[in-house]
C-alpha cells in the first residue's frame, strides 16, 4: 500500500518544540537497546519500507525491481544503507544536547540526498513512521507509549531540518520527473 505517498500533498508538519531532558533521556536509553542489534534493526526497518511503499526503490538501481522480503533482505545495497541510516540516527541521539552538530548532520544529509540522490522528501517522512512501527514491534518492552511519542517528536524534528535543507537548495517536486 501506497497510503503515505497521497498524504505527500500535506508533507508540511510542524516543527515541534526541542526535547526535554525527560524525553532526551528516553530516547537515549531506548536507542542504547535497539543499537546492540543495529543491523538487524537497520534491515527490518528498510526492509519494511521497501516492500510497504515499493515506489522508495526506484533511487536504488541494484534493488528496485526486487520485491520479495527476504531477497531484499541479502541486497549488499539495501544493506549498506541500513548501516548508513543506524549510524546517522547514532550520530543524531549522541548528540541531542548539540544542536549545532543536529544541525550540520542534517543538513548534510539533506543536501546529499536531494542534490545527489534526488530522494524526494515525502520519503523521509514515511520513514520516520516505518522507523517507529518496526522499533515498536522489536522492542515492545522498550518502546513503551512514552518512549514511542518521544521518538514521535525527534522524528518530526529530523523530517522539519531536511525539509528546511530541501527548501534551501531549492527542491521542486520537477527535479525527481526530469531525472
Ligand atoms: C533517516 C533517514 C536517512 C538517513 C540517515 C540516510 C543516510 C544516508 C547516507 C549517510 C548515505 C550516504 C551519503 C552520501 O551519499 O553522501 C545515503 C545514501 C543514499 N540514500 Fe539515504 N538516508 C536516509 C533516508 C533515505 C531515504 C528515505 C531514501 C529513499 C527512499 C534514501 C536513499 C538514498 C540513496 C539512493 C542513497 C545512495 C545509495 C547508494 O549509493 O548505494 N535515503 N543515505
Amino acid at each position: 500500500m501506497e497510503k503515505a505517498q497521497e498524504d505527500g500533498k500535506s508533507d508540511h508538519l510542524e516543527r515541534p518544540g526541542p526535547l526535554t531532558d525527560k524525553e532526551r533521556v528516553m530516547i537515549q536509553d531506548s536507542w542504547a537497546k535497539v543499537y546492540e542489534n543495529c543491523d538487524d534493526a537497520g534491515v527490518a526497518i528498510l526492509v519494511r519500507l521497501f516492500v510497504n511503499f515499493p515506489s522508495s526503490k526506484q533511487y536504488f538501481s541494484q534493488f528496485k525491481h526486487i520485491e520479495e522480503a527476504e531477497d531484499l533482505e541479502k541486497s549488499a545495497q539495501l544493506r549498506k544503507h541500513a548501516q548508513r541510516v543506524m549510524n546517522a540516527l547514532n550520530t543524531l541521539v549522541e548528540n541531542l544536547e548539540n544542536a549545532e552538530k543536529v544541525a550540520s548532520v542534517l543538513k548534510s544529509l539533506g543536501k546529499a540526498h536531494a542534490l545527489r540522490h534526488k530522494v524526494d522528501p515525502v520519503y523521509f517522512k514515511i520513514l520516520s513512521g516505518v522507523i517507529l512501527e518496526v522499533l515498536g514491534e522489536a522492542f515492545p518492552q522498550v518502546v513503551t507509549p512514552e518512549v514511542g511519542a518521544a521518538w514521535t517528536k525527534l522524528l518530526a524534528t529530523v523530517y522539519c531540518g531536511i525539509s528546511a535543507v530541501y527548501e534551501e537548495v531549492g527542491w521542486t517536486k520537477l527535479s525527481t520527473s526530469s531525472g
